[in-house]
C-alpha cells in the first residue's frame, strides 16, 4: 500500500531522514521506533504530505504521493499528530466531524452517513461521553483519544499515528493500541505508528523499523528488531531482552 524508497528528508540544510525505505503492507501494524531526535515525526510528516521529500519517493498504491491532490491524499491517509492545540471554538464532536471533510460534497454538507461514522469513531475510542465538551478543556489522554476518532472519521485506508499513548493511562494506551491492531487486521488498515514504550511495540507490532540519527538501522518482526545488542546501538544505553517464552512478547530492561 505504501512504499518509501530512498527517502531523504531535510529542514532547510539540515539532513534528517537519509535513504529511508520499507513497504507497509494493508492489514499491517508498522511501529517506528528510536531514540529522541531520530526523525519519526518527520517521517510521518513526509509520508502525510505536509513536508516535502527531498530524495528518493513516497508511492502510495504504486503511485507517487506527489501526484495526489491534498484531498485525494487526505482521503487516503489519516493522521494523528503528536500533541497538537485544539481549537477553542469546537466541540468534541465537532472536531471529530472535521474527519468527514475531504468526503463533503461541493456544497461542504454533512450527510447522515457522515454523522453515522463520526457516531461510530466516538463509540470505537470510547469517547462519546465527551461528545459536547469543548476540545480546549479536556484532559491531553482525552484529547489524543479525541484526535484518533478524527483520524478514524476519515475513513482513509493509512493510518499514521505519532506517539499516541504518550498521555495515556496504563488502560488506555493498551485499549487505544489493541484497537489500532483491530483496525489494521480486520478493516485492512495499513497503521504506521511511533512508539517509544519498546514493550507495547513487542506486544502490538507486526513490523518494527527502528531509526537512529535518520538512518533506517534495522527493519523486521518484533523478535528480529528488539535485540539487545541492536537497541544497545541506536539508544546508546545498555539494554537487555528477555524473552518470556510461551508466546509472550519480550520485555526490554536497562542491563545491570
Ligand atoms: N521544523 C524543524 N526545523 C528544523 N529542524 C527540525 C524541525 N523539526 C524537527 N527538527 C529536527 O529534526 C530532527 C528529527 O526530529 P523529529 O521530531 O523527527 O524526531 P523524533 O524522532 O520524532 O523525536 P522525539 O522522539 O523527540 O519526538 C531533530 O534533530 C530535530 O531537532
Amino acid at each position: 500500500m505504501l512504499t518509501v524508497e530512498g527517502l531523504s528528508v531535510s529542514y532547510g540544510e539540515k539532513t534528517v531522514l537519509q535513504q529511508v525505505g520499507f513497504h507497509l503492507a494493508a492489514g499491517q501494524v508498522l511501529a517506528v521506533i528510536g531514540p529522541n531526535g531520530a526523525g519519526k515525526s518527520t517521517l510521518i510528516r513526509a509520508l502525510s504530505g505536509v513536508l516535502p521529500v527531498r530524495g528518493g519517493a513516497v508511492r502510495l498504491d504504486g503511485r507517487d504521493l506527489r501526484q495526489y491532490s491534498e484531498v485525494e491524499r487526505a482521503r487516503r491517509i489519516a493522521v494523528v499528530p503528536q500533541a497538537v492545540n485544539l481549537p477553542a471554538a469546537f466541540t468534541v464532536w465537532e472536531t471529530v466531524l472535521l474527519g468527514r471533510t475531504p468526503h463533503l460534497n461541493w456544497l461542504g454538507q454533512l450527510t447522515a452517513k457522515d454523522e453515522d461514522i463520526a457516531r461510530w469513531a466516538l463509540e470505537r475510542t470510547d469517547t462519546q461521553a465527551l461528545a459536547g465538551r469543548p476540545v480546549n478543556q479536556l484532559s491531553g489522554g482525552e484529547q489524543q483519544r479525541v484526535l484518533l476518532a478524527r483520524a478514524l472519521a476519515q475513513s482513509a485506508p493509512v493510518m499514521l499515528l505519532d506517539e499516541p499513548t504518550a498521555h495515556l493511562d496504563l488502560q488506555y494506551q493498551l485499549s487505544l493500541l489493541e484497537l489500532v491492531r483491530e483496525l489494521a487486521h480486520q478493516e485492512k488498515l495499513a497503521v504506521l505508528v511511533a512508539l517509544h514504550d519498546l514493550n507495547l511495540v513487542s506486544r502490538y507490532a507486526d513490523k518494527v523499523a527502528l531509526l537512529a540519527e535518520g538512518k533506517l538501522c534495522a527493519l523486521g518482526r518484533p523478535g528480529e528488531v528488539l535485540q539487545a545488542d541492536v537497541l544497545t546501538r541506536a539508544y546508546r544505553v545498555p539494554l537487555q531482552v528477555l524473552a518470556l517464552g510461551g508466546g509472550l512478547p519480550p520485555v526490554v530492561l536497562p542491563a545491570g
